[in-house]
């Protein structure tokens, strides 16, 4: 039937459409709602296929010819509010002295992968062997993960070709995969004092030479996805070169999905289970509605902020928040949008005595500025093929101060830190150097949650993500900024570090006026046992309390791992399109 049907689409060679009028079709047999991170993934491994039809709908444009995206260096001004961001505003956080914040996302083919800092960790194989155990499924425990890892990740020189060896444990990772992963692609003046820091400091921040092996305590080279110098995202390698002119794969941009709709738009029949077929969305901010239909199902990639968003428009959430708001209810979950998790960061900086960071030899040096793009653009090499940091680690903080453990199990860190040379700040100030850890609390007990506050679904959602709104959160931070400044005291910083630029004279003040939420967000429409009443999508990722819908993104992560959630969300992808093609379509 689906291989009758492709025969009415031309055999044309098939691209990244602008307009819909330009599509040969209107049916589909899979809709992705969302090219980003894990909707890329899916496009590709279900194109594999020749006979299934997939039509992914991406709100934002391709950034493959974005130099800001594609220059590693380039990726902290992309913390800035740009054209690849959705510009979405928290609501104030009253754990954080009631200050708003810019909650980054990617808009854009490519997603978050394509604008975020590039770390590349997987967490402990506690994070996974939790999901495993709280969705009942232990296909999503670590080792069952080891495939997926397999299938994503192609691990690559680095831009340098210095030697990597002791740098990363070759047997834990993947040269075959589709994500290109690498070591330093630059060599950091600080490189040897980290090391040391090690030796001098191996109780309590030993060498971990691959945190990616399933145990991550320690610190180790930053493994980043970047691939010959350049940032390696979604777009550019699931939709790469090889991939985009499958002539069953359609990519439409410029298209903002409002809502998915019931077959037929029809009432509810209230004995069964809604069946969600088609997808609505807009080129022109709402002028002209579109309608695009799933043969197969709509799978929602859209992220933690994009699907549930799009979910509560259509009537999938607390069936009486949405009638109050006047929403028509189309299934009771009133799961869609809460459980928001993220992480919270904070910067500690010292003033240092070397002329050699980022500062001098780039921020205030426009000749390097533009030598180092004019060597990048030739042979992506130098200064701008590397992010701005090396090395980084996870620690653990005593059980004492903690009324309930909120990591995974008891290898598992409750604290990063992520070391550069400079501040991350600009403009910089026109003198001083400055060495600088990033100070992430991994699993945090504060939630948020994701509500919409209008019928318009052009509207933004509200984000609320809750940050420091649990004390223990507090405690956990103001620990961590400890452990920070333990490392900073080791012998080899004796005549580098001068003295702490960062104020942290009231410690609690400090941190309600300086922390932020990480980006790191997952939860808004977790997964859960198949006969659970709480969750939003079950452990195979389908829309509970419905058909034809499922989710795959970092929205379906009950729990933030004790890591970025990058090489996770390319995971949970790579699982649900094996989970999708294994005849198990709603
Ligand atoms: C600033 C920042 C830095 C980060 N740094 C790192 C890092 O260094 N390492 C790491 O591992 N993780 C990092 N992360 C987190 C990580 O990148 C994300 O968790 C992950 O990429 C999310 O993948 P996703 O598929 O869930 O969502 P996304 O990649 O965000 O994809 C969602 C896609 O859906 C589209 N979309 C949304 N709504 C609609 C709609 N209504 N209609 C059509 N399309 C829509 C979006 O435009 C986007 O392309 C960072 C995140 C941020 C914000």
């Amino acid at each position: 039937m689906n291989s009758l049907l492709l025969l009415f689409l031309p055999l044309c060679s098939a691209a990244i459409y602008e307009r819909v009028a330009d599509l040969p079709a209107q049916d589909f047999d899979y809709i992705i709602v969302g090219g980003g991170t894990a909707g890329n993934v899916l496009a590709n491994r279900l194109t594999e296929q020749p006979d299934i039809s997939v039509l992914v709908l991406e709100a934002g444009r391709s950034t493959v010819d974005v130099l800001t995206s594609r220059v590693p260096f380039f990726c902290t001004s992309l913390t800035q509010t740009t054209f690849l961001d959705w510009n979405f505003t928290t609501t104030p956080q009253p754990g954080l002295n009631g200050r708003t914040f810019p909650y980054l996302r990617g808009f854009g083919l490519g997603g978050c992968s394509a604008t975020n800092v590039m770390t590349y960790t997987r967490g402990s194989s506690q994070d996974y062997d939790r999901y495993a155990r709280l969705s009942g499924d232990d296909g999503w425990g670590w080792d069952k993960m080891q495939p997926y890892f397999q299938r994503n990740e192609r691990f690559v020189a680095s831009a340098d070709h210095h030697n990597t060896t002791g740098q990363y444990d070759p047997t834990v990772h993947s040269f075959e995969g589709i994500t290109s992963v690498s070591l330093a692609e630059y060599p950091s003046v600080l490189d040897g004092r980290m090391i040391q820091a090690t030796k001098e400091l191996s109780d309590e921040f030993p060498f971990n030479m691959d945190y990616n092996s399933g145990y991550h305590l320690g610190i180790g080279w930053h493994q980043k996805t970047v691939g010959h110098g350049t940032r390696s995202s979604s777009e550019t390698s699931y939709l790469g070169p090889e991939y985009i002119d499958r002539v069953n794969l359609y990519v439409l941009v410029d298209s903002h999905v409002t809502r998915i709709l019931v077959e037929n738009d029809s009432t509810v029949d209230q004995d069964s289970e809604p069946y969600f077929d088609s997808v609505e969305f807009t080129q022109d901010a709402g002028k002209t509605i579109h309608t695009a239909s799933a043969r197969k199902e709509i799978i929602l990639s859209a992220g933690v902020i994009g699907t549930p968003h799009i979910l509560l428009n259509s009537g999938v959430g607390h069936g009486n928040e949405l009638s109050v708001l006047g929403i028509t209810p189309t299934v009771h979950l009133p799961d869609v949008g809460k459980n928001l998790r993220d992480q919270v960061s904070m910067m500690v900086t010292w003033n240092v005595n070397d002329t050699q960071l980022i500062e001098n030899v780039y921020w205030r040096n426009e000749t390097l500025q533009e030598d180092a793009l004019a060597e990048w653009q030739s042979n992506r090499t130098g200064f701008l093929a590397n992010p701005p940091s090396n090395h980084l680690g996870f620690f653990r903080l005593g059980d004492e101060l903690m009324d309930e453990e909120s990591c995974a199990g008891n290898q598992t860190g409750h604290y990063e830190l992520i070391f550069g040379g400079g501040l991350d700040v600009l403009p910089v100030p026109e003198t001083g150097n400055y060495f600088t850890a990033l100070v992430n609390i991994l699993c945090p007990l504060s939630r948020g949650n994701i509500t919409i506050n209008s019928t318009n679904p052009l509207s933004p959602p509200v984000i609320n993500p809750n940050t420091l709104s649990n004390e223990q959160d507090v405690v956990l931070m103001k620990h961590a900024i400890g452990g920070a400044q333990r490392f900073a005291a080791a012998p080899v910083w004796a005549d580098y570090i001068l003295e702490l630029y960062t104020d942290l004279s009231d410690l609690e003040g400090s941190i309600r006026a300086q922390a932020r939420p990480a980006g790191h967000s997952v939860g808004t429409a977790s997964m859960s046992p198949r006969n659970a009443h709480w969750g939003v999508v079950d452990p195979d990722l389908r829309l509970k309390q419905a058909r034809g819908v499922r989710v795959v993104d970092a929205s379906v992560l009950p729990y933030v791992p004790a890591g970025h959630t990058q090489a996770l969300v390319y995971v949970t992808a790579e699982r649900a399109a094996d989970l999708i093609k294994g005849g198990k379509s709603a």
